[in-house]
């Protein structure tokens, strides 16, 4: 058990949230987890599932806690930190999981009372399900845990904070939040907004093509559907926080896409090869430096791809 952490309250009871209390509970890291969210029947279910206790407000969720963890839409952490910021107790640390780290330390660290700790952080997991039915306790395993600690952060805080995503599996880095953002909306914004897209697009066709479209879908659609079947209000928070930085990067994605799309009209299969080449090294690169446990090695042992 974290002696330092022994008591923790959720606020959200999501994907994020109910991953956390699983992984917790399953390798014993805590003595209490107090959970709040706004309906009755996800408070119930977390009760059932990971909670020892459920609250019918926010407020009352952190009065004892040692450990407060933000898990609601990104959108939301400022009025909810609103209304707990009161009943904290001093000393206690307050984290979030959000997908962007500028707009909620933004939101947030106003409400931060003298002598509690702010430490914003992003796990780099997840799946397209939602809710408290959706966690399980190997979630963080092996996966990246990004935190964005603020000018003086308290480093005891921090190392305990530290401590115990690592028990649950995790691994931890710490990161400027603004850097978090861009680095963020290459890797995982827009490519969500990209899958949207192609989803959407595949949906207008299929009016024309008489279900076809979803019938004959092949694994690269699959995935597509996967992301973009993610929760709508977490998504569209998340892109309408990021903006700059998601528009930066789309910015960019479109040039790359009207000069493949040239290089296809005018017939430049050449220069196509290259570009498909290149690619297909940094996917190469990803699975040998053991980022995408998702991924068959067949490649590798097979040998070379073919010329
Ligand atoms: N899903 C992912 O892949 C993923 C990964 C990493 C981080 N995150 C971040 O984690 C956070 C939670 O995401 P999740 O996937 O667990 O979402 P989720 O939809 O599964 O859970 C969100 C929870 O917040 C509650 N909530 C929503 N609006 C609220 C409000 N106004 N007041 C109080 N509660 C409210 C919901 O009822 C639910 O209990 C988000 O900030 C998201 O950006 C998500
Ligand atoms: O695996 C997925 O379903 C995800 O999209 C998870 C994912 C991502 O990798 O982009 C999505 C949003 C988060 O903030 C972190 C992780």
């Amino acid at each position: 058990m974290s002696e330092a952490l022994p008591r923790v309250a959720l606020i959200g009871l999501g994907l994020i949230a109910s991953s956390m209390a699983h992984a917790l509970r399953a390798k014993g890291l805590v003595r209490d987890i107090t959970g709040y969210a706004r309906s009755a029947e996800t408070r119930a279910v977390a009760l059932e599932l990971f909670c020892d206790r459920v609250t019918e407000s926010a407020a009352e969720a952190v009065k004892e806690a040692d450990l407060i963890v933000l898990a609601v839409p990104v959108g939301v952490m400022g009025e909810i930190t609103a209304e707990i910021a009161p009943h904290l107790k001093p000393g206690a640390i307050v984290t979030d999981v959000g997908s962007v780290k500028g707009a909620v330390i933004e939101a947030v660290s106003p409400h931060i009372p003298q002598g509690v700790h702010f430490i914003p952080g992003h796990p780099l997991a997840g799946t397209e399900y939602s809710g408290p039915r959706s966690g399980f306790a190997t979630l963080f395993e092996n996966r990246w845990w990004l935190l964005t600690p603020l000018e003086g952060q308290d480093p005891a805080a921090l190392a305990r904070l530290r401590a115990l995503l690592e028990a649950i599996g995790a691994n931890v880095d710490e990161m400027e939040a603004k850097r978090h953002d861009l680095v963020l909306a290459v890797v995982s914004h827009t490519p969500h907004l990209i899958a949207y897209t192609m989803v959407g697009v595949a949906d207008h066709l299929r009016r024309v093509t008489h279900e076809e479209v979803i019938k004959y879908s092949a694994s690269g659609f699959r995935d597509f559907t996967r992301i973009a079947a993610s929760d709508p209000t977490m998504w569209r928070d998340v892109f309408l926080t990021n903006k700059d930085a998601v528009l930066d990067i789309l910015g960019r994605f479109t040039e790359e896409l009207f000069m493949l799309q040239r290089q296809i009209r005018m017939g430049e299969g050449e220069q196509l090869h290259a570009y498909f080449s290149r690619t297909r090294a940094i996917r190469r690169g990803i699975i040998d430096a053991g980022q995408d446990t998702s991924a068959p090695d067949f490649g590798r042992a097979a040998g070379q791809p073919k010329a």
